[in-house]
């Protein structure tokens, strides 16, 4: 098709060229500055967020705002500073401008800028990039996953005791939580697996998936800006979704499982402690589920 009748690709070129940018400033800030004396924080004492996380985020929906003006957005510290957080039909930009921000305030090497973009609530293509790595990891729906331009293939492993899994500890540090967090872990590692592996950055462990290294990535509290922009990443490298109940992934849930295929997906969610955390969209005066 060409460009004109392609209206996301144009899009698509543009998070590429914003989330490359981004980098060069996370870099810059990593390399020159000490992140530590300027962390806040958010939903617990663990949940860290910067003024480069901030900056990042105006940088990235300004420019978007400049070529694309009738399109939305839900971004992370937008959300955070009480813009809502609702997928409609419309074209949403979904935005997580330093995904492992923990790993950005203690120069651990792993941190994503990731911009999705979905039209009819479907992520139409994904952007994460690895700054600190310079791994840009895009897909397209229908049109494959790449990183740096090389084609991404997930893992033909079926032997769950052969693969190696991908998790977070999150940032809920309530005692009830972490004993769930503990009690999938040790029955993850007790089957056994090769290995348990966490990059600290939802996305990046969800790349991990697409590129092979990892079989499965789980976690639950995550949010719809964490995981958006790698799901299609993940699902165009032959991956596969879900909850950790087993059915199939709602971007708002707060719960995913991202696999190589479903035999790893089904023997692993088997093993998963199942609860919820509030979902991102819910009315803001409602219950927690
Ligand atoms: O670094 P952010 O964007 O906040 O996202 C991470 C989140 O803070 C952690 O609680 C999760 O465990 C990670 O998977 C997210 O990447
Ligand atoms: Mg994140
Ligand atoms: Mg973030």
């Amino acid at each position: 098709m060409s460009k004109s009748h392609d209206p996301w690709q144009d899009a698509m070129d543009h998070a590429v060229a914003v989330a490359r940018k981004s980098g060069e400033m996370i870099r810059e800030v990593v390399q020159n500055q000490d992140q530590s004396s300027l962390v806040q924080t958010k939903s617990s004492a663990v949940d860290l967020v910067t003024e480069t996380d901030q900056k990042v985020e105006r940088l990235i929906i300004q420019s978007v705002k400049s070529k694309f003006p009738s399109h939305r957005f839900i971004g992370e510290e937008s959300v955070s500073s009480g813009e809502p957080c609702i997928l409609t039909s419309d074209p949403t930009w979904i935005i997580d401008p330093i995904d492992g921000t923990t790993n950005f305030v203690h120069r651990y090497p792993f941190v994503g800028v990731c911009i999705g973009f979905a039209v009819n609530q479907q992520v139409e293509w994904g952007v994460v990039y690895s700054a600190i790595e310079d791994k840009m990891f895009t897909a397209r729906r229908g049109r494959g996953a790449f990183c740096n331009g090389r084609p991404l293939q997930v893992s033909t492993q079926t032997d769950v005791h052969r693969s190696m899994v991908a998790t977070e500890f999150g940032s809920d540090r309530d005692p009830q939580v972490v004993d769930k967090i503990f009690s999938s872990l040790h029955k993850v590692l007790s089957l056994p697996v090769h290995g348990v592996r966490g990059a600290g950055s939802a996305a990046l462990n969800m790349c991990a998936v697409a590129r092979g290294s990892v079989e499965l990535y789980y976690e639950t509290g995550v949010h719809v800006w964490d995981i958006a922009a790698a799901s299609v990443i993940v699902t165009e490298a032959g991956g596969v979704l879900r909850d950790t109940t087993g059915g199939a992934l709602d971007l708002m849930s707060r719960r995913i499982v991202a696999a190589n295929n479903e035999t790893i997906a089904t023997r692993i969610i088997a093993e998963l402690e199942v609860y919820s955390s509030e979902r991102d969209d819910r009315a803001p005066d409602c219950e927690p589920e």
